[in-house]
């Protein structure tokens, strides 16, 4: 089904179109508050204001990211005309370069985002994580797990650029709509080396790692690697500073799971990637060899989040009874994939499900972030 309709922002009553139109200009408003750039600075950031509402993509000469990835070919054509996943990424490259976070210069590798991404960890929301730590350790060993799982799942609502739209929380009709839970777990309890491929930063990294930190100290693998982000991306999606204040987060909350990520770090048991594919606007079937073969070599892959669904099973819009583990058959070992439904894409539904859903809520239910999924192809 690879000829499935590529996902675009054309049609304005579309998600993408809202995301383009709505969420990248919000953004930008919202980074203008949170530093006091420069003039040059702010002029780039109101020109690219004034392009992501009704003008053009225009690649920056300097930058040579838009030919490694072959975007620069979009130059000139509406963001809306592109396919979403490289509009968006795109993008996020274009404001980092606005900001001057490529340029030498005192702004060079200052993370935009970064505000956001540590008022995350002060939040209620993240103490409640470490505190529930305790009553879970009374569970038997399974039941840790499975809990440690859909913390890991849930905290994938956190994304902010999601909350620039969606201003309310509701926790209300949260429900999986596809839930392979317990094939996760046999296949966890049978794993020597985990990758982690990481989504947001904050709220979504904390229960990652308390999920890493178990597995290890429970001794239920040996390894785990973790994929971040090069640089900010997508508003929230970690970095390994974000990756290096969580852990300091935790360590400073006294949690002994901190103590222990940081020895994990320190000893190899815990090990940190950050390849520049993971900031490519391009699906994961389209992988480099090097990171092919990463994910080849351990025993199971867990993507996290919405983004990368969509690159896991390709952005564009099938038939959400398309099989899963057809759709990730070019993926070099076993996969699983935990995501709260945030953008138009998805497969691997029940038909009953998929009937459910659509009586219940239209299309809403794939957007609004109430829903979520654990999919597993072994
Ligand atoms: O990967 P994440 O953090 O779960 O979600 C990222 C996301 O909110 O960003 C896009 C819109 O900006 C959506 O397609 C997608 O749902």
């Amino acid at each position: 089904m690879s000829d499935a309709p590529v996902i675009r922002g054309t049609d304005p009553h579309s998600f993408p179109h809202s995301v383009l139109a709505e969420r990248h200009p919000a953004l930008i408003r919202k980074v203008q508050g949170a530093f006091p750039y420069g003039p040059e600075q702010r002029r780039a950031l109101e020109e690219l204001l004034k392009s992501a509402v009704d003008g053009v993509v225009e690649p920056p000469d300097d930058d040579e990211w838009w030919d490694t990835w072959d975007v620069r070919r979009y130059a000139g054509r509406s963001w809306f005309d592109l396919p979403f996943l490289a509009a968006e990424s795109c993008f996020y490259r274009r404001l980092l370069h606005a900001v001057g976070y490529f340029r030498p210069g005192p702004w060079q590798g200052v993370d935009p985002f970064r505000p956001f991404k540590l008022a995350e960890l002060d939040t209620p929301e993240a103490a409640a994580e470490l505190t529930a730590l305790d009553a879970l350790a009374e569970q038997p060993p399974r039941e840790q797990l499975r809990a440690l799982l859909h913390g890991s799942l849930w905290g994938n609502r956190a994304d902010l650029g999601f909350r620039i739209q969606s201003a309310e929380e509701t926790e209300t009709a949260s429900q999986l709509v596809a839930d392979d839970t317990e094939q996760l777990t046999s296949l966890l309890l049978g794993a020597d080396v985990l990758c982690l491929v990481a989504d947001n930063a904050g709220r979504e990294l904390i229960p990652d790692l308390l999920l890493i930190d178990h597995l290890l100290a429970h001794g239920l693998i040996d390894r785990a690697v973790l994929h971040l982000k090069p640089y900010p991306y997508f508003v929230s999606d970690a970095t390994t500073a974000d990756t290096l204040d969580a852990v300091r987060h935790l360590v400073a909350a006294e949690a002994a799971a901190g103590h222990r990520l940081w020895s994990a770090l320190s000893d190899g048991r815990l090990a940190l990637r950050a390849h520049p594919f993971s900031c490519a606007p391009l699906p994961y079937a389209d992988m480099p060899d090097d990171l092919r073969e990463e994910f080849a070599s351990a025993d199971l892959t867990v993507l996290k989040g919405d983004l990368n669904y969509r690159r896991l099973v390709g952005d564009r819009l099938r038939p959400p009874t398309t099989p899963f583990a057809s759709t990730t058959a070019y993926f070099p070992g076993p996969v699983a994939a935990l995501r709260t439904l945030k953008s138009d894409v998805i497969v691997g539904l029940a038909e009953k499900t998929e009937d459910a859903l659509v009586k219940a809520e239209g299309r809403r239910w794939r957007t609004s972030g109430t829903h979520a999924l654990i999919q597993v192809r072994p």
